[in-house]
């Protein structure tokens, strides 16, 4: 442990914003989320009504809120039993949300009774949300049926208060008073006459033609017709396929503004979803769909560290290294002057000799970073350190009897191969994580040297190293390690988890080598300021951390 007092974590390693470059994340965290509104039915098992309507919206990217028009008691296999609730109370609840929240789009599903499509049908009129999407729910896949005879003929009025319809096969023959289609063409112009008599959009969905195709069409009121097809897929996990599409158009159509995009990545998302349904294992009957199967497989079901969590988690895992790198004779003897003058130029000369390389380390990762803004810094860090830092470097060096640009000795050569080797290796991530400790940990004691961490003097002017110290301190230099920190945590945020161990790695092992930078011996003083180390003389890091911090 070092007796040495110790300031709290710094402030500027802290990352509570994402970093100042533009990445999909701060993209996305833009982008408005669309409110979408499920007016249905509810299934208790899940798969159809506003049950599914939620995982739709919520898979396609929107927030899903719900008020429920009449509770089903159902399950894979069939409806048992449907209760209505007083049609007051649905209003209650439709007020409530629109008091509240912007409405960017309605689904409605099951309505039930024909009180409930005039109560619905008034507060569409009162409200007038930008997109209405109404899936005529009458029958269900099992047969039942889900709307009685009035409701069927108020539903028709109902009509023209929506901009999209989304009929299957017996329920648009139900719109239009004919029976059945029995084949595509014949549905294809149902939709159309529907289209024309009530000046809304259809779309006519082929899922209950016979046969390998399920084709779908969007149908204009002008007659304008934009063709989907698709091979049916086998399968019994069919429950609540309308009611999932119609919410997913719905908000699909929120997000893109554009209708038939939005049938096309509906259905897109629909039929992976289909297709991954048999996953499920829930009831005997007409299975699930699983809304979610794409989202896992392409974004997991574990959360993921944030970048915050990552830059504090492996800043406190140097804990060691620092309460060693504070122990170091050398670091003592810097802070209170004593440190005698050939160990402090033999240290400035190996470090000017570290930071030609770690400049070009830096131009590396320019050119490896995926954005513009930390391409710019990468590249603006090199230049610093080659014009600023090594300058002073030279001047500090300048008139003394060393030599501003020494061999690299061993520890220097150790370090500087760590980075190189991390260059070539090629991963951008990896490179950053390497940089990342020469900059924190110079901050870190920069910042507690200036603040009388180590002892007043330290602090005064007369400091034989004063300009050094200084420079260490500097508030630029503490903004550059925060942009940077910035970048390390949002790239390891992003990385998967094995390229993220590889940067962890990458990180700890250039701490390692900066304690060993610290300790190696310098100049004639060697015995006096270097860190304790092993019999033969070895620095190899791991032996200088554990010898010190023991
Ligand atoms: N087996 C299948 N393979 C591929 N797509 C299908 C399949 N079954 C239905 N679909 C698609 O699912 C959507 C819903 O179509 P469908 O005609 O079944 O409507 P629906 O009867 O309202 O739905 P539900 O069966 O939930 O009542 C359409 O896009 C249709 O093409
Ligand atoms: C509450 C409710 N709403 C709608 C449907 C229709 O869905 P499907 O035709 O897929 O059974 C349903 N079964 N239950």
């Amino acid at each position: 442990m070092s007796a040495l007092p110790r300031l709290e974590r710094p402030g500027y390693l802290r990352v509570d914003e994402p970093a100042a470059t533009g990445s999909v994340a701060a993209d996305r965290i833009r982008r408005r989320i669309p409110n979408i509104l499920s007016i249905a039915g509810s299934d208790p098992s899940g798969g159809a009504g506003i049950q599914a309507d939620l995982k739709s919206i919520a898979a396609n990217g929107g927030y899903g809120m719900a008020a429920i028009t009449a509770l089903t008691a159902q399950n894979t296999r069939g409806v048992r039993a449907v209760h209505v609730p007083p049609v007051a109370f649905l209003t209650e609840q439709l007020d409530a949300i629109a008091d509240d929240a912007r409405v960017d789009a309605v689904k409605l599903g099951m309505l039930g009774s024909a009180e409930v499509v005039a109560a619905v049908g008034d507060w569409l009129v009162g409200t007038r949300p930008a997109v209405v999407v109404l899936d005529p729910v009458m029958i269900a896949t099992s047969g039942d049926r889900l709307l009685d005879a009035d409701a069927e003929r108020a539903l028709r009025d109902l009509l023209p208060l929506a901009d999209l319809v989304t009929p299957n096969l017996a329920e648009l023959a139900v719109l239009v008073g004919e029976p059945v289609a029995d084949d595509w063409a014949a549905a294809l112009a149902q939709g159309r006459a529907l289209a024309a008599a009530t000046g809304v959009r259809v779309l006519v969905k082929g899922g209950h033609l016979a046969g390998p195709e399920t084709p779908d069409a969007l149908v204009e009121a002008d007659d304008t017709t934009v063709g989907f097809d698709g091979a049916r897929i086998a399968t019994t996990n069919t429950h609540g396929t309308g009611c999932s599409l119609s919410s997913a158009i719905a908000t699909r159509r929120a997000v893109t503004g554009d209708w038939s995009v939005a049938v096309g990545e509906a259905r897109a998302w629909l039929r992976e979803s289909i297709a991954a349904g048999s996953e499920l294992e829930v009831g005997g009957g007409n299975g699930p769909i699983h809304h979610f199967a794409g989202v896992w497989a392409r974004g997991g079901t574990t959360t993921p560290p944030t970048p915050a969590d990552l830059a504090a988690e492996w800043w406190e895992e140097t804990a060691g290294i620092r309460s060693a790198i504070d122990d170091l004779p050398f670091v003592r003897r810097l802070a209170d002057g004593s440190l005698p003058r050939d160990a402090f130029l033999d240290y400035l000369g190996q470090d000017a000799v570290y930071l030609r390389d770690y400049a070009r380390v830096l131009a590396a990762a320019s050119r490896l970073a995926p954005d513009a803004d930390a391409q710019r810094f990468w590249a603006g860090s090199a230049a610093g350190a080659l014009a600023e830092e090594l300058a002073s470097h030279e001047r500090l060096l300048a008139g003394a009897a060393a030599t501003a640009h020494p061999e690299p000795d061993a520890t220097t050569t150790a370090y500087l191969d760590h980075l190189l080797a991390a260059v070539a290796r090629g991963e951008y991530g990896v490179v950053v994580a390497a940089l990342l400790p020469c900059f924190q940990l110079y901050v870190d004691l920069g910042m507690r040297l200036a603040a009388g961490g180590f002892g007043a003097a330290a602090r005064r002017p007369e400091h034989p190293y004063a300009p050094w110290l200084a420079s260490y301190a500097d508030p630029g230099f503490a903004e550059s390690t925060r942009i940077a920190t910035g970048i390390l945590a949002t790239t390891a945020a992003a990385a998967t988890p094995a390229l993220r161990e590889r940067m962890r790695r990458a990180y700890r092992v250039s701490a390692e080598h900066e304690l060993a930078f610290f300790g190696a011996p310098r100049g004639g003083s060697a015995a006096e300021a270097a860190a304790p180390h092993d019999a033969d003389g070895a620095r190899n890091p791991a032996t200088v951390v554990a010898t010190a911090t023991a």
